[in-house]
């Protein structure tokens, strides 16, 4: 601990293990296969994996929806078997779906989520979550006349009233669209900045590789990464450098034999390893070739190039999907 009664990690995963009983005509599943996680306390943490790969069971064990089978886990330094009720008051989870009364005002909905969790009157904090999330002037109105990415802020003031310092999104944005992503996240970094630590899981790469300072990726159970963006980033050490001659090229220059090199759109496209050849060295070749260089620029891998690598296994389509979603 760094500070008075503050943990260091939020969440604390150990050996996390989860079999599904099978049935007559179901095999029993192993969902999870001995999850070690560790999510710094004031990140915001992306929770990524194929489809199956084990999130949600992760997330549900944590929230105390589902039991864990084996392993251990604790939320703000409170075991969630040991100290039940301490781990569960330190999280909130807002679901995939929406699953709200909706006859029932935005602040009726928060004082009854508040009376859920037993905050009493005085303690009660639904008119400032209506004004964080964009919703004040919503206050009175019926949640079924509110629009779909508001419902979705709802859900996440709903989420928040028993004050949580960790807040779990599960896909909070899938099926929205772009404007209403992007108004999310910007809550959400709100919260992130108001102390809150955030835990989330979504399809859209580009969004993970934009918001979160850690990722995890999960691959059928397991933890196949989990450390900082940046690192990960690094962890494929390839670029690409693209080099346009003055003439449009229609071969690959002399030089280049041995090197992942190839000619697309007229110029000169080469995928190194950054710790094994330099950009110098590839520039020198290509002006000993007798090529004149009109522009050049290089393109680094992305958390997308990063997912695939490390979750291609066969059979497996989830990364494709969460390529074709963006
Ligand atoms: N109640 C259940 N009974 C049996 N098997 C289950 C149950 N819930 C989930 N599973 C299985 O456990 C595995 C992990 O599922 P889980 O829902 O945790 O994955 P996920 O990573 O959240 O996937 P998605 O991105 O599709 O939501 C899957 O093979 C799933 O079929």
């Amino acid at each position: 601990m760094t500070q008075p009664d503050l943990p260091d990690y939020a969440i604390i995963a150990e050996g996390l293990e989860k079999t599904y009983a099978g049935s007559k005509k179901r095999e029993p599943k192993q969902a999870l296969k001995g999850i070690d996680l560790k999510v710094r306390r004031g990140s915001i943490f992306g929770l990524l994996g194929p489809n199956g790969a084990g999130k949600s069971t992760f997330i549900n064990i944590l929230a105390g929806l589902t039991n864990k089978t084996g392993g251990t886990a604790s939320i703000w330094g409170h075991d969630i078997t040991a100290a039940a009720r301490q781990a569960r008051a330190s999280i909130g989870v807002v679901p995939q779906e929406i699953n709200m009364d909706v006859f029932f005002t935005p602040f009726e909905t928060l004082e009854l989520m508040a009376g859920f969790y037993g905050v009493p009157k005085g303690e009660r904090r639904s008119d400032e979550l209506l004004e964080v999330m964009g919703l004040a002037d919503k206050r009175n109105a019926y949640v079924r006349q509110l629009s779909g990415g508001m419902k979705r802020r709802l859900l996440i003031a709903k989420a928040l009233v028993h004050n949580p310092p960790v807040l779990v999104l599960d896909e909070p944005t899938a099926g929205v669209d772009i404007e209403l992503r992007r108004q999310l996240w910007e809550y959400v970094v709100k919260l992130n900045g108001l102390g809150v630590t955030i835990v989330l899981t979504t399809h859209y790469l580009e969004e993970a590789q934009e918001l979160c300072d850690e990722i995890a990726i999960i691959d059928q159970g397991r933890v196949v990464a989990c450390e900082p963006k940046h690192s990960l980033l690094r962890r494929l050490d390839r670029k690409t450098l693209i080099i346009e001659a003055e003439d449009t090229l229609s071969a690959i220059p002399a030089g280049f034999e041995g090197l992942d090199a190839d000619v697309r759109e007229g110029a000169l496209t080469i995928t190194y390893r950054a710790g094994q050849t330099s950009v110098g060295d590839l520039i020198a070749r290509f002006n000993e070739s007798g090529q004149r260089i009109r522009d050049l620029r290089t393109e680094e891998p992305d958390l997308e190039d990063v997912f695939l690598a490390l979750t291609y296994n066969a059979g497996h389509n989830g990364a494709q999907e969460a390529k074709t979603a963006r």
